[in-house]
């Protein structure tokens, strides 16, 4: 089956939609049963998509678990309130006193933040690295060392990692491979054929794709399923089947958004290119992109999310260039249907282990689903605005 169609069928097994297209909205705290011989059995079958109680999930829960694996692949997946969540649970579900975790340099502020204040109170141990260090991670591997995460393309400044040599090298050393494939979008770079084992995302971005729900996926294989999964329940963890109708509905456009996004963003980073105050395109698909020649041989495609760099300027000019624009929004996320800027001044500020180079400013930008040509005439209307 191909990939469009594998969208459309995802999570749509007849068991959970019971003849409708949708995979309805089931909601629980309790379960009840007729008789103990049918509630021993669903305790014997709850890791067997069988509703016990509304922590394990609903019908609802089990559908979009399913979709996730359908379409990522892995053995099974874990959910999450946030992406945060995910990132932060999965972690958690595979470290101790004592173990040492290697975390790319590039990774999404709030992953730092759970390194330096959370695992840390644990006696977890974390040495930030090179995006672009590929086989050099063996020299950082001690141990202890149980974890290696990473996050391809790096938040902010979009560095692609040689993720199948990194993995390689992590499992010659029993180390656990796990990625923050949220820009991937599970599409665009499947995990799992990779190496990885353990692939996080947040689906508040491009897998629920509307802006209005917060959701965040663990997907494992075999080997590291059911660990993933019983520290989720441990932790209580666990979803709005409300949440999780809306991000069944956005998987079923997953597929023509993304190729939109990546077409208009293309388009968008060819005509900045060629702006004079412009000094570096940070686009996966450009070869002005660290890592650029991993997006090539890895990658299925792109989508709206990517970065330049300024040769000019400075914080009022940014100010001036970010305030007036009328189809790019300033928020923090991305992946819905809108269009987004963030401008950044101290991207350094959230490195440790290596220095970006960016003397002048730096946008990141999310390309909606407007139409290309107002978006670009927005953006053409900041530069008069940036000096
Ligand atoms: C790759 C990735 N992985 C996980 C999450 C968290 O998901 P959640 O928002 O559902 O918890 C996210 C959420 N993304 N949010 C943003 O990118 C918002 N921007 C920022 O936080 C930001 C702003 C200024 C400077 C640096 C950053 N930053 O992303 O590190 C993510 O981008």
């Amino acid at each position: 089956m191909k990939q469009d169609t594998k969208i459309i069928n995802a999570g749509r097994s007849a068991k959970w939609t019971n003849g409708v297209v949708n995979p309805p909205i089931t909601r629980a705290s309790t379960v009840v049963f007729n008789s103990v011989a049918e509630m021993n059995n669903a305790v014997a079958n709850r890791h067997n998509q069988t509703m016990v109680y509304g922590r394990r999930g609903t019908t609802t829960a089990f559908a979009f678990s399913e979709a996730m694996t359908e379409l990522e692949g892995g053995a099974g997946c874990a959910l999450y309130p946030s992406g945060t969540a995910a990132i932060t649970n999965a972690i958690l579900a595979f470290v101790k006193q004592g173990d040492h975790v290697l975390m790319v340099d590039s990774a999404y502020e709030p992953t730092r933040d759970y390194c330096e204040k959370i695992l840390t109170k644990m006696g977890v141990a974390t040495t930030y690295y090179d995006p672009m260090i590929g086989a050099g991670i063996e020299a950082l591997i001690q141990d202890n060392t149980v974890l290696v995460f990473l996050e391809s393309p790096g938040s902010i400044t979009m560095e692609v990692q040689d993720v199948p040599t990194i993995s390689a090298i992590a499992h010659q050393h029993d180390c656990i491979v796990m990625l923050d494939n949220t820009w991937g979008a599970g599409i665009n770079f499947k995990p799992f054929d990779y190496g990885v084992d353990v692939s996080v995302q947040a689906a508040t971005k491009y897998i629920v794709g509307h802006s209005d729900v917060m959701l965040g996926t663990a997907t494992a294989v075999e080997k590291y399923w059911p660990q993933l999964r019983d520290y989720s329940y441990l932790m209580g963890q666990c979803t709005s089947p409300d949440d999780l109708y809306l991000a069944l509905r956005g998987i079923r456009t997953l597929g023509i958004r993304l190729k939109q996004h990546q077409q208009s963003a293309i388009k968008v980073a060819q005509w900045l290119q060629q702006r004079p105050e412009v000094a570096k395109i940070l686009h996966p698909a450009f070869e002005s992109c660290p890592g650029h020649e991993f997006f090539k041989r890895d990658f299925n495609g792109s989508n709206g999310l990517f970065s330049f760099v300024f040769n000019c300027g400075n914080k009022a000019a940014l100010t001036a260039f970010l305030d007036g624009l009328h189809h790019f929004k300033m928020g923090y996320s991305w992946g819905g249907f809108e269009s987004l800027i963030l401008g950044i001044t101290n991207v350094n500020s959230i490195r440790s282990a290596t220095t970006f180079d960016c003397e002048f400013p730096l946008i990141r930008l999310h390309i909606g689903l407007e139409d290309v040509d107002d978006l670009i005439d927005d953006l053409s209307k900041g530069f008069e605005r940036y000096n």
